[in-house]
């Protein structure tokens, strides 16, 4: 019988800190239209005369600060081993591919390689628990675009996301239970940010999101596919997992880029607060990542960590990703199955 081809898919990594090749990477990843959805020629203009110059220095700086001797950036080695892991779980029925969207490996050659192995259907699975346009959708867009220039069209399916899968959720609080979480003052969900613009666009009724007050705080048929309203539905189930009662813990969005709003309320605002009202100890998530990368270990722990303790506060400690915990590869097999 024909074996099932998996494709997981993540962001995407530089090739290595240099700043040439930082430079590569950001070029690829935000001229994509999904990534910075402005019309071609400002697109072109923002992304080539105004953010790469002057982001690529700085970025290749930080990656730099986390790339590893031996296994070089932590979302690439991550995502080797959530690959190698699944392909030993689902044994030899199945064959598991990574690719990244931006960068190395390449989509084309993974699925080249599913091609090869004469596979009988192919299921990609965008590594982004929240659905969002600029993530999952441009995944979803990439793959699309390679497979409809195939003579044949094999069997394909794709993950729209998994912001409530139960295994991704107990995995994040276990981890949590790790730092024994009763010793912080308060819990933070950091979840990247994203252009408020793109949120509305998801909302075909035109007048639900960032309309209607607490837009986001349930989940309906008019807010099923919004990022932000994902997100707070995975804090939810986190948080319920660990019976941290809603005045424990805040919902908070990173990373922003330009001056257009973002999602809000923004991580570093909240920071800000939470050292205002006297509290010296932060517990942090970031459950947005089912791997570490530069915006866990380094926007986190470095500056969040720095910017907490010079306000007042004291620690800063991140909840560790998803990365190779044995219950997210089983998450990850419950999808497949
Ligand atoms: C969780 C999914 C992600 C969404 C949605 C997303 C949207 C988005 N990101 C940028 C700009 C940048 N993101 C950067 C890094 C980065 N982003 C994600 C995931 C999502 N981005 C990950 C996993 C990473 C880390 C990659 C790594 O190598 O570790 C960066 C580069 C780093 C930096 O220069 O700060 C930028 C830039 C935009 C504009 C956007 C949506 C519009
Ligand atoms: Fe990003
Ligand atoms: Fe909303």
């Amino acid at each position: 019988m024909a074996k099932k081809g998996i494709l997981l898919i993540n962001l995407g990594t530089p090739d290595s800190p240099s700043t040439a090749d930082v430079r590569k990477y950001l070029d690829e990843f935000l001229m994509d239209p999904r990534v910075i959805d402005v019309n071609p020629v400002l697109r072109t203009f923002l992304v080539k005369t105004v953010i790469v110059p002057f982001r690529a220095p700085k970025s290749a700086k930080l990656y730099r600060a986390i790339w590893d001797e031996k296994t070089g950036s932590p979302l690439l080695h991550y995502s080797l081993l959530q690959q190698q892991l699944l392909q030993q779980r689902l044994g030899d029925e199945h064959i598991v591919e990574l690719a990244m969207r931006y960068q190395s490996p390449s989509i084309d050659s993974a699925l080249q390689r599913l091609k090869e192995a004469l596979v009988g259907e192919i299921q990609v699975i965008p590594m982004f628990p929240q659905y969002a346009s600029a993530s999952t959708g441009s995944v979803h867009e990439k793959v699309m675009s390679i497979v409809s220039t195939w003579q044949t069209v094999p069997p394909i399916s794709f993950i729209n996301s998994f912001h409530d899968n139960d295994l991704m959720i107990e995995t994040f609080a276990d981890n949590a239970a790790k730092h024994n979480p009763e010793s912080y003052d308060h819990v933070l969900f950091s979840f990247h940010g994203l252009p408020q613009r793109q949120l509305k666009k998801c909302d075909h009724t035109g007048n639900y999101c960032l309309k209607v007050d607490g837009c986001c705080n349930t989940l309906n048929d008019t807010n099923k596919f919004c990022y932000s309203a994902q997100s707070h539905d995975t804090a939810r189930l986190i948080a319920a997992k660990m019976n941290l009662p809603k005045e424990k813990y805040t919902v908070c969005f990173q990373s922003r880029l330009g001056s257009d709003p973002w999602v809000q309320p923004y991580t570093s605002e909240i920071i800000a607060q939470m050292a205002k009202e006297g509290k010296k100890r932060l517990l942090i998530f970031c459950p947005a990542f089912v791997a570490d990368c530069l915006e866990t270990v380094y926007e986190v722990t470095t500056e969040y960590g720095d910017e907490f303790k010079a306000l007042g506060g004291e620690h800063v400690q991140l909840v560790e990703s998803l990365n190779a915990e044995p219950k997210w590869i089983e998450a990850l097999a419950g999808m497949v199955n």
